[in-house]
């Protein structure tokens, strides 16, 4: 196995995300020797902590997966810390000192890895500075990693990606959107393009509609200041569903190059049917928030911590979207998420159509979260005296052994980026055409009547709207 060379910069390591998910990604890839002695992580943010401090923070991050403890301890002391308001120009020049020091003790050859997490604002002034300070190594690789939200709207994100791009090579920034790290979102193209089953059937033609789900117990939790401006529709849609329905839709790429890829899902959001009226808007798009539980466990949306008490901020969201494209006529996209519903899944539903009048047709459902599993329902002639039908049920799960193996979804970006693998991050026009899509409904929703909310009770399956909105095409929520 290939052991890489790198020196990662961490900006934002005092963070949420650093303690909750990326230093338990990075043992991973240790333990799984994909990293090893040629590695070093400097954390960095404004708290005076210690390098001692970070690596027991670190200990603490990975304290649940330790089984060799004297490993983890090595492990940790790969890790730096250096105090550094990213505003502040000089630190750069103390932080380049310090990765010039340990390149020449990890023998990293020059690669440099940095992981931006933390406020969108300040992505731009911390790539100036990398490149402008010297931090930027001219011997092996820069790579950028950049959190999610990129933008607010395609106005801010058009700005930030010109910030960036004076800087890095769209070829050197990693876009992440976790979903795409997720096991059967990432497996999706070989399911769909590797079995000759599906891949001829997989088209207007066959296919009646689509699904998909992505369902939350959760409610905004200490988020609420980000969630007031953001939503629903630009914290799961914009990024995340759009994401998957692109992997849903496009066509078989030529081969398996990033550029190919994205050339097909850029095919596919650049076309996406934009509603032009309030009337079409509200025709195919429900939008909610919730309200109490029945059982007043659950709090309003609107009291929860910094939070507008009139807020009108979605926390629902579902959408019959169209495709404009010849391939794709005719054949509605129906996509939905929300926070605190009655439970916590994300899957896929392809339905065939049905071969004659009174047959279901076949379906394939993809479960992705928190189980994964693949379900295809056939029609099977009920076993007795008789030939009428019934639904059965083909699946397949990974077993335990399976889903112990499998790299959680910040393991696999981090190790794809390092590999240089880009396919599993966005393009800047991908960015650029969900944005189009999700700025489109803003712009509509700000021009019809106000929403009467909140219309769905905290840990229900949403608001009735959204079932009257699949249910006029003729069809129900399978999930
Ligand atoms: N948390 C999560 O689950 C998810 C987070 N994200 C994204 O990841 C990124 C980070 O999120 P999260 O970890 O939750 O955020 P936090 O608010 O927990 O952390 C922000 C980090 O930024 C540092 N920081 C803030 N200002 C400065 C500054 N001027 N100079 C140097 N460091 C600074 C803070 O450290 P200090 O105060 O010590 O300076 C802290 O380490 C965001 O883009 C977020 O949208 C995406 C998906 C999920
Ligand atoms: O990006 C985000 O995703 C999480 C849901 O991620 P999952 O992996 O737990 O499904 C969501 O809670 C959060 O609001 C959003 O920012």
């Amino acid at each position: 196995m290939e052991k890489h060379r790198l020196l990662i910069t961490l900006f934002g390591a005092t963070g949420d995300l650093a303690a909750r998910k990326l230093y338990l990604a990075i043992y991973r890839l240790y333990k799984n020797n994909y990293i090893s002695e040629h590695f070093a992580l400097i954390g960095t943010a404004r708290r005076p902590w210690t390098d001692d401090y970070l690596r027991e923070v670190v200990l603490n991050s990975i304290k649940d997966e330790i089984d060799d403890q004297a490993h983890a301890e090595e492990f940790a002391s790969h890790f730096y810390y250096q105090s550094h308001d990213v505003n502040d120009v000089d630190e750069y020049h103390n932080l380049q000192e310090l990765a010039l020091e340990l390149e020449e003790m990890y023998q990293t050859k020059g690669n440099r890895i940095f992981y931006i997490s933390l406020s969108p604002s300040l992505f731009p002034i911390i790539t100036q500075h990398i490149k402008g300070s010297g931090l930027a190594t001219e011997q092996g690789y820069n790579r950028l990693i950049i959190e999610k939200p990129f933008g607010n709207d395609l106005n801010s994100a058009n700005e930030l990606q010109e910030q960036l791009q004076v800087s890095f090579e769209e070829n050197e920034i990693y876009r992440i959107d976790h979903y795409l790290g997720k096991g059967f979102v990432k497996s999706l193209l070989n399911l769909r393009f590797s079995n000759i089953m599906l891949k001829s059937i997989w088209n207007k033609e066959n296919i009646d509609h689509v699904q998909i789900t992505l369902a939350e117990e959760v409610g905004v939790e200490d988020r609420g200041d980000y969630y007031e401006n953001s939503g629903v529709s630009k914290d799961m849609i914009q990024n995340h569903a759009l994401q998957m329905l692109s992997l849903v839709a496009m066509n078989e790429p030529k081969d398996d190059e990033p550029e190919s890829i994205r050339q097909e899902k850029i095919h596919i959001l650049k076309n996406l049917h934009q509603y032009d009226s309030v009337a079409e808007l509200q025709e195919n798009v429900v939008r909610g928030q919730y309200g109490a539980s029945e059982s007043n466990e659950y709090k309003a949306y609107r009291d929860e911590d910094k939070v507008d008490a009139e807020s009108t901020t979605e926390t629902y969201f579902a959408a019959k979207v169209l495709i404009d494209l010849p391939e794709w006529e005719g054949t509605p996209f129906f996509i939905r998420s929300g926070k605190r519903l009655n439970g916590k899944y994300t899957t896929i539903h392809v339905q065939f159509k049905a071969t004659k009048e009174g047959v279901p047709g076949n379906r394939l459902m993809i479960e992705i979260n928190p189980d994964l599993a693949y379900r295809l329902y056939l029609n099977q002639e009920t076993i007795g005296y008789t030939n009428e039908l019934k639904q059965i049920e083909l699946s397949y799960s990974p077993d335990e052994k399976e889903i112990n193996a499998m790299p959680a979804d910040y393991e696999r970006l981090i190790l794809a980026c390092i590999q240089g693998n880009l396919n599993n991050f966005n393009h800047w026009l991908e960015v650029a055409h969900d944005w189009k899509f999700v700025d489109n409904i803003q712009r509509l929703w700000k021009e019809a009547p106000k929403p009467d909310f909140p219309n769905y009770p905290a840990m229900s399956s949403g608001p009735k709207a959204a079932d009257d909105l699949i249910n006029k095409q003729g069809f129900d929520w399978f999930d």
